[in-house]
C-alpha cells in the first residue's frame, strides 16, 4: 500500500527582486519587480509503507520544500500529494497523528524545560493516553540511552543528547511516517552512528516509512536502499542507490599493481585517482579504456589489474555538477527505457 503519493507536484515562489545599488534599493521600496522561483517542477513518486529513502541533491534543489510540501506546510502550486488518505495542507489532527517530523537545525524542545517536560507537552498535545506514553517513553528513552539527562534544562544539553530527545519528541505519538531533515548534522562520528543504528532498528521494525535528508552519504548508504535525487526543482533519479554508479558510463577506474617502482615514462592519461610507490589508480573515458590498459600492459610490467566501480560519491558530484538532463522515473534503467 502507498502511504505516499506525490503526482506531478510543481512549486514556485515568488520573490522580489532588487537590482544592486542604493537607488535601486530605494526604488524596489516602491516599485517592486518579482521572480518566480520553480523550486519544484513537475515531481512524481509513491512510497509504500515501511520503505525507508533518502532524498537528497545540492543546495536549493528543492528538497526542504518537498519535505514541507509532504507535511502540509506549504501548498504545492500545481499536482496533488496524498499521504495514506489525506490532503496533507488541510492539517486534519489525524493527518498529524501519522507523521514525525525531526528537522537537524530547528528545535521542536522547549529550550528551557527538560526533555521529560517537553515529552509531557507532546503527550497533551497529541492526546496520548498514559499507558501508551509510558511504554512508548520507556522504550525510548532506553534505546537512545537517555535516562540520565531527562530532567536537564535543554539549554545544557549536548547537540547528540539534544538530537537524541528531539527524536524520541517525534516518535512519542508513534507516527507512522518520519520526515528526517539533516538529523545528524554537526554531531561527531560515535554520536552519528548511534543515530542510525537507533533508527535503522527502530523503524524497520515498526514499519516506518521514512524520508530522510542528509548530506552525510553514511547515513544514506546504512539506511536507505532508494533515492531520489533532486537537482533544479525536478525529480532526477529514483531508484536504487547501488544502481547510481552505473548512471555514470562514460568513464571508469583502472587499478594497476606494477612489479617495480611506477615509471616516471608512463602517461598517466587523463586523470590520477590514486598513486603510490607500484599502485596507480587512473580514471579514463569509458571509450578508451581498452586502449589504455592494452597500452600500459603491453609497456609495463602490471602484476595485478582491476576495474573500480565508482565511488557512489563521486557519481553524485557528476551529476550535481553535470547540466540538468532529467532522468525522471523509478530507476535510471526503466526511466530511460
Ligand atoms: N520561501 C521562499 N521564497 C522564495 N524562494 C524560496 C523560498 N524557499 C525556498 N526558495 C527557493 O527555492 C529553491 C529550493 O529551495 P529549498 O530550500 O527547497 O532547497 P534545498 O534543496 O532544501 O536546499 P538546501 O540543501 O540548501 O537546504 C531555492 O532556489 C530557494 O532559494
Amino acid at each position: 500500500m502507498n502511504t505516499i503519493t506525490v503526482d506531478h507536484v510543481s512549486k514556485n515562489y515568488r520573490r522580489v527582486r532588487t537590482e544592486e545599488g542604493l537607488w535601486n534599493s530605494l526604488k524596489s521600496l516602491v516599485f517592486r519587480n518579482f521572480e518566480t522561483v520553480k523550486a519544484l517542477e513537475n515531481v512524481s513518486f509513491s512510497l509504500e509503507q515501511g520503505e525507508m529513502v533518502g532524498l537528497i541533491g545540492p543546495n536549493g534543489a528543492g528538497k526542504s520544500t518537498l519535505i514541507k510540501t509532504l507535511c502540509g506546510l506549504i501548498h504545492p502550486s500545481q499536482g496533488t500529494v496524498k499521504v495514506f488518505d489525506f490532503k496533507p495542507t488541510d492539517k486534519k489532527n489525524a493527518f498529524k497523528q501519522q507523521i514525525g517530523v525531526v528537522l537537524g537545525q530547528k528545535n521542536q524542545l522547549w529550550w528551557d524545560l527538560s526533555p521529560v517536560e517537553t515529552f509531557k507537552l507532546h503527550q497533551e498535545i497529541y492526546n496520548i493516553p498514559e499507558e501508551e506514553f509510558n511504554i512508548s517513553f520507556q522504550e525510548l528513552t532506553q534505546l537512545l540511552r537517555v535516562e540520565h539527562v531527562l530532567t536537564t534544562p535543554v539549554r545544557n544539553l549536548s547537540l547528540g543528547e539534544r538530537m537524541k530527545c528531539e527524536l524520541i519528541a517525534s516518535l512519542l505519538h508513534r507516527p507512522k511516517i518520519l520526515f528526517l531533515d539533516e538529523p545528524t548534522i554537526g554531531l561527531d562520528i560515535i554520536s552519528q552512528k548511534k543515530i542510525r543504528s537507533f533508527l535503522k532498528q527502530y523503524c524497520v521494525e515498526k514499519k516506518i516509512t521514512v524520508i530522510l535528508t542528509s548530506h552525510y552519504m553514511d547515513d544514506i548508504h546504512y539506511l536507505c536502499d532508494r533515492v531520489l535525487i533532486m537537482k533544479s526543482g525536478t525529480l532526477f533519479y529514483d531508484g536504487k542507490l547501488q544502481s547510481i554508479q552505473s548512471f555514470i558510463s562514460d568513464y571508469k577506474y583502472l587499478r594497476f599493481t606494477f612489479k617495480t617502482v611506477i615509471p616516471h615514462t608512463i602517461n598517466l592519461y587523463d586523470q590520477v585517482e590514486e598513486i603510490d610507490r607500484q599502485t596507480l589508480v587512473i580514471r579514463v573515458a569509458s571509450a578508451n579504456a581498452k586502449e589504455v590498459l592494452q597500452h600500459i600492459t603491453s609497456c609495463y610490467s602490471v602484476v595485478d589489474y582491476s576495474e573500480e566501480r565508482i565511488p557512489v560519491q563521486d557519481v553524485l558530484e557528476h551529476i550535481f555538477s553535470e547540466p540538468n538532463k532529467v532522468s525522471n522515473g523509478r530507476d535510471q534503467h526503466e526511466a530511460i527505457q
